[in-house]
Order: C-alpha cells, then structure tokens, then sequence
C-alpha cells in the first residue's frame, strides 16, 4: 500500500536518502528506525507530498500523494504535534479538520473518544497540553476520516509508559483492521514492541530490513543496530 522505490533525496549535494526502497502492507505496522539525522523525517515528508524527492517515488496505493483522491482521507498523518495552534481547543482542532475533510461532526467524538482525550480536556486551549496530550491530538486528528494508510513521525514522543501501551495497542488494533501504519522512530526498543515489520535506516540509507521475528534471530535486535548504524558512520567518515 505504502511503497517507496529508489528514493533518493539531495539538499545542496548532500544526500539525505540515498536510494531508499521498502514498502508497508496492508494490516502491517512498519517501524522506521535511525538515529537522529538519519532521513526518517525527510522521507515522510516526501511520501506526504511535503517535500519532492531528487529521484525515485514514494506512493500509496500506486499513486503520489498529490494524485490520489482526497488524499487527507485515505492517509492520517501526524508529523510535528507541536505545530497544532496553541490557541485553539481540542474539539475546535478536530471539527476545523472534520469541516476541511467534509466529514461529519460525529466524528470528533469518536476521535476524541479513540484517543482517550475527555470532553473537558477537548474544551481547553492545545497551549495548555502535555506533550502527550497533543500526540493523542494529533493522533485523533490523523484518525478523523478512517484513513487506510497512517504516517506518524515520533508517535511516542513525550508518552508516558502507560501512553505509549495505550498507542502500541491502537497501532495494533488499526492494522489489525487493515491500516497499513507506518512510524518513525529513534527508540527501536518502542518499535520492537509493536512493529510487525523494521526498516533501519542510517546516513540516508536502507541498512536492513524485515520482520522482527526474523531480524532478532540469535541476537539482540538492539545489538545489530547499533552496530549497522556505527558501520553507515564509519564508511561515511
Ligand atoms: N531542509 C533541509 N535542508 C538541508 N538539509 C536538510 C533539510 N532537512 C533535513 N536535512 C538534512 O537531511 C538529513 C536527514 O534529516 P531528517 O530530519 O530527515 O532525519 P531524521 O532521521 O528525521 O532525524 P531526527 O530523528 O533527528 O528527526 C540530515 O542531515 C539533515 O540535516
């Protein structure tokens, strides 16, 4: 559902992604995991239609996103929760997005309900949020139009441990449903623990990929990482 091919992305002769290639499906969770620097971010950025990639293609379902129909409907994302406007309330952030989306209001409390947020908390100002009150926020608000791919950079960010349960089941839940999710992250210890599939990324590049079970085969998964990721440094430096 998800497929980047050959991916490379160039800021002013540096590569950020050097020929990336992996793809999410259907009902899978797929982490993508690399130390700061890495790309994660550049490369999502490309698959929303965010940012354009040098060569190469990131598509859902076959197309760009800019060529799919509605494409805020078919692919949630949540890349930056602080960027949600501090003078808003909750419920004013998720019935702004339902109106844009033109789906019905019905589905802010369902959103609001999904993400655990209560009705008194939807009524204050996002200024006054925890960092992970607004990652549910803006969870909520990637989940308004039942999208079937989910794009989430850093998702558990500023979760406390009973958050970050609470997330791994609902990623769980939603590609159990079909959801093809993709998430980022630098924690591969929080990816591990619910990822289906792992991507390592380092320097721009695709280190390995596969699914966890055959990834931690004999060692460590933490282990192999670290030592794929010093490796991208090494032959860069
Ligand atoms: N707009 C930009 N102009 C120039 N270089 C950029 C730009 N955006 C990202 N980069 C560079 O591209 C590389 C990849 O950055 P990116 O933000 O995608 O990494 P990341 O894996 O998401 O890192 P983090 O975990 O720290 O968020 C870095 O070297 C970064 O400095």
């Amino acid at each position: 559902m998800i497929e980047f091919s050959n991916v490379t992305k160039t800021y002013k002769g540096v590569k950020a992604l050097d020929d990336v290639s992996f793809a999410v499906g259907p009902g899978s969770v797929t982490g993508f995991v690399g130390p700061n620097g890495a790309g994660k971010s550049t490369a999502l950025r490309i698959l929303v239609g965010l940012g354009r990639a040098t060569s190469g293609s990131a598509t859902v379902c076959g197309r760009p996103y800019h060529e799919l129909e509605r494409p805020a409907c078919q692919v949630g994302t949540l890349l930056d929760a602080g960027a949600l406007h501090p003078g808003r309330s909750g419920r004013e952030t998720l019935t702004l997005g339902a109106i844009t989306l033109g789906l019905p209001r019905s589905r802010v409390d369902e959103a609001l309900d999904l993400v655990g947020l209560t009705r008194a908390e939807a009524r204050r100002a996002v200024g006054s949020y925890s960092l992970g009150m607004r990652q549910r926020l803006g969870i909520a608000h990637a989940l308004l139009a039942k999208p079937r791919a989910l794009v989430l950079d850093e998702p558990v960010n500023g979760l406390d441990p009973q958050g970050i349960h609470w997330m791994r089941a609902l990623l769980r839940d939603l590609a159990d449903a079909g959801c093809a999710v993709l998430l980022s992250s630098h924690l591969l210890h929080e990816v591990e623990q619910v990822a289906d599939h792992i991507v390592v990324i380092g320097r721009g590049r695709v280190l390995v990929q596969g699914g966890v079970a055959e990834l931690n085969r004999g060692r460590s998964l933490e282990q192999t990482f670290l030592e794929l990721t010093a490796d991208a440094d090494r032959s860069l430096a």
